[in-house]
C-alpha cells in the first residue's frame, strides 16, 4: 500500500451542520478525524491540521505556508502522494498557487465538499476517499496540482467554482476535466502540455482585481490609482476590451512602472489584440498591458504575486503571462 499524507485547512469538509438551525460552522473537535479511519483500506494515511479556517480567510501568505510544509514533508518522509482539505469557495486559488509553487513530481490533490460532514448526502468523505486514489495513482504524477472532486479530476490552472452549492460545482470551462475516478480506478483522458514551477521564498506584495462592465466610469481605477498596489489584474470585456473612460487612468498606472495583466471576464477564450477603437485590445497592447493565457482573474492575480517576487522586468513578466 502507499503512503499518503493528508493536510487539512478548513472549509466545509472540516465543518459540521447544527441540526437546530441549518448552520454551518468549524467543528471545534475536528470532524475528519472521525473518518480518516476509514481510509485505511485504500492507503497508509498520515494527517495532519494545519489550518482549521474557512476558506475565505485564506491568504497568499497561508498558502505559502502550506507549500513549505508540503516541501517539508516530501523532504523527511517517503510519502506517495499529498491530500490537501481546503474550502472550496478559494480553493482554485491555493490550488494553483501551490501549482506554481510546488516542485515535485509526485502526486498532490487538492478537494474539498460542499457539505459539511454531518449533512445528509455529505460529499466529504467520499471526495477525500477519491483524492487518496488518485495521489496514489502512477498516473498522476507530473500531472501539476490536481483537483479531484465528484469523481472528475481538474487540473489547478483550468478548474474553477461555478456553482454556489451544487456538489458537481468545479468544472474546468475552457478544456474540461483531465481525467476521471471510477470504482474500477482513476482514468486520464488529457494531459498537460506545459509545467511552470516558481520557488520563491517569500510573498508580499499588494496586487489589487478590477472587473469591468457597461458603463464604467474612471473613479474605481482612479482611487486604485493612489493606493500602494505593485500590480494590478483587470477582468476586461470579452476578447480583451475596456470601456473608454478607463483608458486614461489605465495608462497612467502604467506609465508610473505599475505592471497590469489582462484577462477576460468571459469564461473561455483568451485575451488578444483585435479591437483598434478606444478601450480596444490593441490600444491595451500597446499601451504595455501584459496579455494572459486563459486565467481567471483570481488566478491571474496569484501568479502577478507570484512573479513579483522573482521579477519587475517588463519583458520577463511579458514571458511569464504569455
Ligand atoms: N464548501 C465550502 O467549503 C465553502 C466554505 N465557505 C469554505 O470555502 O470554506
Amino acid at each position: 500500500m502507499k503512503n499518503v499524507l493528508i493536510i487539512h485547512t478548513g472549509g466545509t469538509i472540516s465543518m459540521k451542520e447544527d441540526k437546530d438551525t441549518g448552520e454551518v460552522s468549524p467543528a471545534t473537535e475536528h470532524p475528519l478525524y472521525e473518518v480518516v479511519p476509514s481510509l485505511a483500506e485504500f492507503a497508509h494515511i498520515k494527517d495532519e491540521v494545519l489550518f482549521h479556517i474557512p476558506s475565505p480567510h485564506m491568504t497568499p501568505k497561508n498558502m505559502l505556508q502550506l507549500g513549505s510544509r508540503i516541501h517539508e514533508q516530501l523532504a523527511t518522509e517517503d510519502y506517495d502522494g499529498i491530500v490537501v482539505t481546503h474550502g472550496t469557495d478559494t480553493l482554485e486559488e491555493t490550488a494553483y498557487f501551490l501549482d506554481l509553487y510546488l516542485q515535485t513530481r509526485k502526486p498532490v490533490v487538492v478537494t474539498g465538499a460542499m457539505r459539511s460532514i454531518n449533512e445528509i448526502g455529505s460529499d466529504g468523505l467520499y471526495n477525500l476517499i477519491t483524492s487518496v486514489r488518485v495521489a496514489c495513482s502512477e498516473e498522476a504524477k507530473d500531472k501539476g496540482v490536481l483537483v479531484v472532486m465528484n469523481d472528475e479530476i481538474h487540473t489547478a490552472q483550468n478548474v474553477t467554482k461555478t456553482s454556489t452549492s451544487n456538489v458537481a460545482t468545479f468544472q474546468s470551462p475552457q478544456y474540461g476535466p483531465i481525467g476521471m475516478v471510477t470504482k474500477r480506478g482513476t482514468f486520464f483522458h488529457h494531459t498537460l502540455t506545459k509545467h511552470e514551477s516558481y520557488p520563491i521564498q517569500t510573498i508580499s506584495t499588494h496586487v489589487a482585481l478590477l472587473k469591468t462592465y457597461a458603463g464604467m466610469d474612471q473613479s474605481i481605477l482612479e482611487a486604485i490609482r493612489t493606493t500602494n498596489i505593485d500590480g494590478l489584474v483587470i477582468e476586461a470585456l470579452g476578447q480583451g476590451n475596456i470601456p473608454p473612460a478607463l483608458v486614461k487612468p489605465l495608462r497612467d498606472i502604467v506609465n508610473s512602472g505599475t505592471p497590469v495583466v489582462l484577462v477576460s471576464r468571459c469564461y473561455q477564450g483568451i485575451v488578444q489584440d483585435i479591437y483598434s477603437y478606444e478601450g480596444g485590445g490593441k490600444q491595451l497592447k500597446d499601451m504595455g498591458v501584459i496579455f494572459s493565457n486563459g486565467l481567471t482573474g483570481p488566478k491571474a492575480r496569484i501568479k502577478l504575486m507570484i512573479s513579483l517576487e522573482l521579477t519587475r522586468n517588463p519583458h520577463d513578466l511579458v514571458a511569464i503571462f504569455a
